[in-house]
């Protein structure tokens, strides 16, 4: 197929490598010159594809997001298709399916896994739309998805895609604050001479195994104690948004919370609260506390 990819970051260049090496025209586009990209602006990009256009939106979520959906409503013709490929809130889809919808302007969201390992491995696609465009875009998923008879999936209609990758998300800030937990317990334990061996033994017959844990093991290799990484993690936003939607549904997730505020607490989020408990314990017991 031929597609047109807007973002040549660390995921959109990578992705754009990988349909290119699977037979598809890719023509590529990102606001920075140095991005290796074909067309040096949207419009010139819309103007190298052929109709029914297609175009991957790979662009950071938010601003940059809606931006791109703008400029490509108005350049883009109806029976034309936009695919959100970025971590983009799910209810900010339903709001670029209407306003494309209404230019007859097809719309689909996918939530992409994978990181930079993708352009080997592949990609875990969850996708939100139609059958019926799921089915167009398919030779598209299919080349980006891995060799295996899993990581794509229809998960719903428009935003279920997003919402998936949302969700996906949760799971993996749960997942690495658990590793992270039982780390940081080992490392405390006159019990145990290397955690990092002790982890790094757990890739095979354990139940935990998985992808996360291997990249950690591959970590330990050069910096068994992580030393050389800061006590510090950001957070892109999926964990809150889950947190918010699970609420709304009714649905507890003290893990995924859980994890959240140890990222937050780690930029600082929590100092403010730890002053007013440590200025209380001082004030009604003369406790000092050092820094
Ligand atoms: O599945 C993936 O490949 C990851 O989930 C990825 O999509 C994620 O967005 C970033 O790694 C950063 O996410 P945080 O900043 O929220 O940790």
């Amino acid at each position: 197929m031929q597609i047109g990819m807007i973002g040549l970051g660390r995921m959109g260049g990578n992705m754009a490598k990988r349909l290119a090496a699977g037979g598809h025209q890719v023509v590529g586009y990102d606001m920075s010159p140095e991005s290796g990209r074909d067309v040096d602006s949207l419009e010139a990009l819309v103007a190298a594809l052929d109709a029914p256009r297609v175009v991957w939106v790979m662009v950071p979520a938010g601003k940059p997001t809606d931006d791109t959906i703008d400029r490509l409503a108005s350049l883009l013709d109806a029976g034309d298709m936009i695919v959100d490929g970025g971590n983009t809130r799910y209810v900010d889809d339903a709001r670029h399916a209407k306003q494309l919808g209404e230019l007859g302007i097809r719309f689909m969201d996918c939530g992409v896994s994978g990181g930079v390992w993708g352009i080997d491995r592949g990609y875990a696609l969850m996708v939100g739309g139609s059958q019926e465009d799921f089915e167009f875009m398919r030779p598209i998923y299919e080349t980006l998805k891995p060799d295996s008879e899993y990581g794509l999936v229809l998960a719903g209609p428009v935003g279920g895609g997003h919402f998936a990758k949302m969700v996906h998300n949760g799971v993996e800030y749960g997942m690495m604050q658990a590793f992270g937990e039982g780390f940081a317990t080992m490392v405390r334990s006159e019990l145990i001479a290397d955690p990092a061996a002790v982890m790094t033994s757990w890739k095979d017959g354990s139940v935990v195994g998985s992808w996360l844990l291997d990249l950690l093991a591959n970590a330990f290799k050069t910096d068994p104690t992580l030393e050389s990484m800061p006590p510090v993690a950001n957070e892109s936003g999926e964990a809150k948004w889950m947190i918010e939607a699970a609420l709304e549904l009714g649905v507890p997730t003290p893990a995924t919370a859980a994890a959240l505020y140890a990222r937050q607490t780690s930029r600082g989020g929590g100092d403010d609260t730890l002053r007013v408990v440590s200025t209380m314990r001082a004030q009604f017991g003369g406790h000092v506390t050092k820094a």
